[in-house]
């Protein structure tokens, strides 16, 4: 197979409610991935359909690869300690332990806690060292570093880079737009049960403009003016203001960010 996910027409839905509504993607082998959509957009439902965890109405997924999953907050019983967790997981995969890998996310410095101990950051660590006991070729990480604090969030993103310089394939759901935007290859818009974006970041930026907003003080208030061409409409509105004598007082430039970029796809004004 080509790639390491492909979904074509995925159709899910909850009761009456069709949450999605023919999703097709497909996600390259060996890039990182981000599924990106507003709360409630369908992206774990999504996961959860690709992980096989959910079953789905319509449509087709193939999956090239083993799969590791990252756990949801809270999944394991609160007495359990890091490293019987971690043989527990090894015993089910038939997978022996990889010292190394749990060096590289620093379980040892934590073993002695129990589960209901941990940090938020720690039990992250814990639940990628356990998608990765069975040496995934494809990993699921489902908004991996939310809640975490800056250290915490740059140390998980090294754990995730050196997975893809091991050829792996991660797909991860997120809402933090400076992590999709300096991690990942690839993303993918969920919004109203469909895709409305799937290509790079510097993708999205083109399909939606540049979009800078200028911000202008002067004498008699505050402006604000949306232009892709920033040089033309700067010195357009300044020899405007030249022209009704009016001083400009502050001139502030804003290029607009991944973030806004998306909310302007997700709520359907991208074109
Ligand atoms: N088990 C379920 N039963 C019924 N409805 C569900 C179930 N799980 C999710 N939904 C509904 O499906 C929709 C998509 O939920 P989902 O959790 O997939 O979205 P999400 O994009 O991951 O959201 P968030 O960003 O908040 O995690 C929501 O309207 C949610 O209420």
């Amino acid at each position: 197979m080509k790639h390491a996910i492909q979904v074509d027409g995925l159709v899910k839905s909850y009761g009456g409610h069709t949450v999605l509504k023919g999703l097709t993607f497909h996600i390259p082998k060996g890039e990182i991935f981000a599924l990106l959509g507003v709360n409630g957009a369908g992206k774990t439902t999504a996961l959860e359909c690709i992980e096989g965890l959910r079953k789905y109405e319509g449509g087709r997924i193939e999956v090239d690869g083993k799969m590791g999953i990252q756990l949801q907050s809270a999944s394991l019983p609160s007495y359990i300690r890091p490293m019987e967790a971690v043989r527990l997981f090894a015993g089910w995969n038939k997978a022996h332990i990889d010292g190394a890998m749990l060096e590289a996310l620093g379980i040892h410095d934590f073993t002695k806690r129990q589960y209901a101990e941990l940090s938020t950051g720690q039990k992250r660590r814990l639940h990628l060292a356990l998608a990765l006991i069975s040496n995934p070729d494809i990993v699921f990480l489902d908004e991996p570093t939310a809640g975490l604090d800056v250290e915490g969030r740059l140390s998980l993103h090294g754990q995730i880079r050196r997975l893809k310089a091991q050829g792996k394939t991660i797909l991860l759901a997120s809402h933090d737009m400076a992590e999709v935007e300096s991690l990942c290859d690839r993303i993918a818009i969920l919004n109203d049960g469909k895709i409305v974006f799937w290509g790079t970041v510097e993708e999205l930026g083109a399909k939606v403009g540049k979009r800078y907003t200028l911000q202008i003080r002067t004498e008699q208030g505050e402006e604000k003016v949306k232009s892709d061409d920033i040089g033309d409409t700067l010195l357009a509105l300044l020899e405007d203001y030249k022209a009704r004598g009016i001083t400009v007082l502050d001139i502030k430039i804003d290029r607009g960010s991944l973030e806004q970029h998306f909310i302007e796809i997700a709520r359907g004004n991208g074109d």
